[in-house]
């Protein structure tokens, strides 16, 4: 998952880089290995900063005063195609035509069919694995057949249009063109999130324009009137008026339920459904779960304990309704990120232990009922099931507010292998058995669907392919699936950085870090020179310009 921001300050000369920064800190768990800002000064000159690492290591005063200009798009990074290496940080810049800056949210599902259809037809040049890449250069080739001197929307959106015909898969983008706008757009599924939000000073005033992978970014910044991208549509904002058209209207509109388990931040609300609500109802449906199955098994817990961060809001309900004390058993460092999104089995079960610690006084001699709001590779909950048996607990049960999962996700989540899902080919008490737990308690499909879809019954699909193994785009088959499943192993062992290598340490993958690692195969960023800066100087530098 990224996260993407789009600003167009109603001032040309006014300075959107410190103010999309303070946004992208606020998609900050959305993406912690790379981010990046690029914006477009008055003269229509591009100026950017990347690198890999966290927001608040990768800018600073300085590096943001290099960032002239009232427009702009940022970018969080998580990789899930490609690697993690720092050519592929995102925003994307192709200079042909007009000039674009490119960031995506998203993974696409036919990269082959187009790398193959931007070499043998268009003649443009790849430079990178990431799909984003080829996302932007299918935008820029259909850009490009205007033949046209100057665009204009009408010919903007025709570009968009065909884009959606040409590539499968989700995708959420934010795009700008140098001197002319920022634009937002979102797949036909409307499987990623991205809206759009308006800021009048005075209220009659002249308007500031921000596009956002969630909500939260606006009310932070005062932007109000929060509107959703709509699946298929497109929203082209310039200084002059906001356009918008549905390019592909008849698709399933079926955003990822996984944004409402785990990746948005609770006080977003994303296509119209509040995650915060949409957590609290999880641990009310779970409740009613946990209810049944302790009593079949004829079990008692003393104390209900969430893991930290995300579970907390489903567990207090989860705990309220069992009538049954919440108890904060597990402190969490606030200095390690999210552990589920760093790359590399080691790192994540080491940064497990920094992040969480088990208070003794909450476990000894009690039955526990751990609640977490998912079980992915079960890195989190064997590490904390052990560590709750470390202090004491007699009992140890774990109830889950998604479902198990089993299947990959080919749409922005870094789940590429069956193989690495601790649920895969096992029954829920194997499950238990290899996390170490006594009993696991999953919430059920039908009840995580009703806990978001009571607050927008229009919403009549999701995509829950990681729980159903269906895929709404279609186009994802068995070879498919075991072709990406090959292709990230083959990264891992080919790149230092890659997505999924157990060999990236800790302290390789350090916030900040934004050079090659020694010996590693990386390519390197198109417009930065390695060898001449330090690392601070590179974050520093305006590259583009
Ligand atoms: O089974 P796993 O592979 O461990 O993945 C699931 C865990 O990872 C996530 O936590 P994370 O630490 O990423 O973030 P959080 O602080 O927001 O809960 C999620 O909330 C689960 O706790
Ligand atoms: N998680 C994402 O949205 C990733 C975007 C893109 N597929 C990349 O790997 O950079
Ligand atoms: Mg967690």
């Amino acid at each position: 998952m990224c996260g993407i921001l789009g600003l167009l300050l109603h001032n040309f000369e006014g300075e959107a880089a410190s103010e999309i920064c303070e946004g992208l800190s606020l998609l900050q768990h959305r993406g912690q290995d790379a981010c990046g800002i690029v914006t477009c000064g008055a003269k229509g000159r591009f100026f950017q900063c990347k690198a890999n690492g966290m927001v608040r290591d990768v800018f600073d005063a300085k590096s943001l005063s290099t960032l002239s200009g009232g427009m702009g798009v940022g970018h969080v990074r998580y990789p899930t195609a490609g690697s993690s290496a720092y050519a592929e940080a995102q925003p994307f810049y192709v200079n042909s035509p007009y000039g674009i800056v490119f960031a995506h949210n998203g993974n696409l599902i036919n990269t082959r069919e187009l790398k193959a259809f931007l070499d043998a037809d268009a003649h443009r040049h790849i430079n990178t694995d990431s799909d984003s890449e080829l996302l932007l250069n299918v935008f820029a080739n259909n850009l490009q057949k205007t033949g046209k001197f100057r665009i204009n929307e009408e010919d903007i959106f025709t570009a968009i249009g065909g884009l959606m015909v040409q590539v499968k898969g989700a995708y959420a983008c934010v795009a700008m063109l140098a001197g002319f706008g920022i634009i937002a757009f979102r797949d036909p599924n409307g499987i990623r999130p991205v809206g759009m939000a308006a800021r009048r000073r005075p209220i009659t005033g002249p308007t500031d324009y921000l596009f956002s992978s969630e909500s939260v970014v606006a009310d932070a910044s005062g932007f109000s009137d929060w509107e959703d991208v709509k699946p298929g549509e497109a929203i082209i904002i310039t200084r002059e008026r906001v356009t918008r058209r549905h390019l592909m209207p008849s698709a399933t509109f079926a955003p990822d339920i996984f944004e409402y388990v785990y990746f948005a931040r609770p006080d977003s609300v994303l296509d119209g459904v509040s995650v915060y609500r949409s957590r609290m109802a999880m641990g009310e449906m779970l409740a009613e779960n946990v209810k049944r199955v302790l009593a079949a098994e004829n079990l008692e817990v003393d104390v209900v304990i969430p893991v930290p961060d995300t579970s907390r809001v489903a567990a207090l309900e989860l705990a309220q309704r069992l009538k049954i004390p919440y108890r904060e058993g597990f402190v969490k460092n606030r200095y390690v990120g999210r552990t589920f999104i760093m790359p590399g089995q080691q790192t994540r079960s080491k940064n497990v232990r920094k992040k969480l610690n088990a208070m003794a006084l909450e476990f000894v001699n009690k039955a526990v009922l751990l609640v977490d709001d998912s079980i992915v590779r079960g890195t989190t909950s064997k590490e904390i099931i052990q560590m709750a048996k470390d202090v004491g607990a007699k009992k140890v049960i774990v109830a889950s507010c998604a479902p198990p999962i089993r299947h990959s996700n080919v749409y922005g989540i870094d789940m590429p292998s069956p193989a690495e899902l601790v649920a895969y080919g096992r029954t829920t008490p194997e499950i238990a058995e290899a996390i170490g737990a006594d009993l696991v308690i999953f919430q059920t499909l039908p009840d995580l669907i009703a806990s978001v879809q009571q607050f927008n019954p229009s919403l009549k699909a999701f995509d829950c392919s990681v729980f159903s193994g269906e895929y709404v785009t279609g186009g994802v088959n068995e070879e498919y699936l075991s072709r990406i499943d090959t292709m990230r192993s083959e990264n891992a062992k080919r790149k230092v950085g890659s997505v999924v290598p157990d060999r990236v340490e800790a302290a390789e993958m350090a916030p900040g870090r934004n050079g090659p690692l020694n010996g590693a195969d990386e390519t390197i960023g198109l417009y930065n020179s390695w060898t001449a800066m330090s690392p601070n100087e590179r974050a520093n530098r305006a590259i583009v310009s």
